[in-house]
């Protein structure tokens, strides 16, 4: 039984079909890169999952249950973590304390089970060195890396990543890379949408491209990266 099911699922804003009849399935402990042009859909499908947004028709199904009644704080705490496009954490916070509240309230521990959840996750990302730095005051990494360590904060059997690599220079997103390397062997399954193409295939087992709402192609990394229509509508290459 896979982890998470999307069955048909739409999504329409007026006219704009923005997800257009997308299945896809995703097995315990894999990893699934997204990629696809700028406005493909590829956020709000992660929107469709964590509840943000509520399919027009279609089912989710996540860990055997369908969840397409359960709001956004209800995914959270049945295991649907979540980074975001652009980083969302309390800038007036603590690293430390943001890791708190991600655990409290995304994942409902009580106070001291978080603190440990905290000191865990700040290990597991890079960030112990920060923990006592408020976030606004964070670099591009550090703020990525937050962006990874509320969301695992929450204690999520699927982590959602938005994005994480966009912005960073070649050697940061290395470092993002490696430690998103030792997530996954840790057994966390992970949907990954990102335009960063060489650090999504690191990490990546199986890809699916987004184009118009519809899927375009999936399967293996670099057998889909070949296919000329992903070639020609994604990296603008010709076939
Ligand atoms: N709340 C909304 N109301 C109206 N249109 C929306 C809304 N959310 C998204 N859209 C539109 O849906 C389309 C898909 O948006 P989405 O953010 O899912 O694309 P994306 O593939 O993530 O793009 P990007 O790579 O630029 O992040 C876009 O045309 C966008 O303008």
């Amino acid at each position: 039984m896979p982890l998470l099911e999307l069955q048909s699922v739409r999504k329409s804003y007026g006219a704009l079909k923005v997800t257009d009849g997308v299945s896809l399935a995703v097995e315990a402990g894999e990893t699934l890169g997204i990629l696809g042009p700028n406005g493909a859909g590829k956020t709000t499908l992660f929107n469709l999952i964590s509840g943000d947004v509520r399919a027009d028709a279609g089912r989710i199904v996540f860990g055997g249950r369908p969840i397409d009644r359960l709001r956004p704080h209800q995914r959270c705490r049945a295991g649907i973590g979540r980074s975001y496009q652009v980083p969302q954490p309390f800038g007036a916070m603590t690293v430390f304390e943001n890791l708190v509240t991600a655990a409290c309230y995304g994942g409902g521990q009580r106070e001291a089970e978080a603190w440990e959840t905290a000191h865990a996750v700040l290990q597991r990302t890079g960030l112990a060195a920060q923990a006592n730095r408020p976030a606004g005051a964070l670099t591009l990494l550090d703020r990525k890396r937050l962006e990874l360590a509320r969301a695992l904060a929450t204690g999520p059997t699927l982590l959602l990543l938005d994005e994480i690599a966009g912005g960073l220079t070649e050697r940061e997103a290395a470092l993002l890379v490696e430690e998103l390397q030792a997530i996954k062997a840790g057994g966390l399954t992970m949907i990954w949408i990102e335009h960063v193409v060489h650090a999504l295939l690191a990490v990546a087992d199986r890809l699916l491209v987004l184009n118009f709402g519809q899927t375009l192609a999936e399967g293996r990394p670099r057998e889909v990266m070949a296919q000329p229509e992903v070639r020609r509508v994604y990296m603008g290459l010709e076939a």
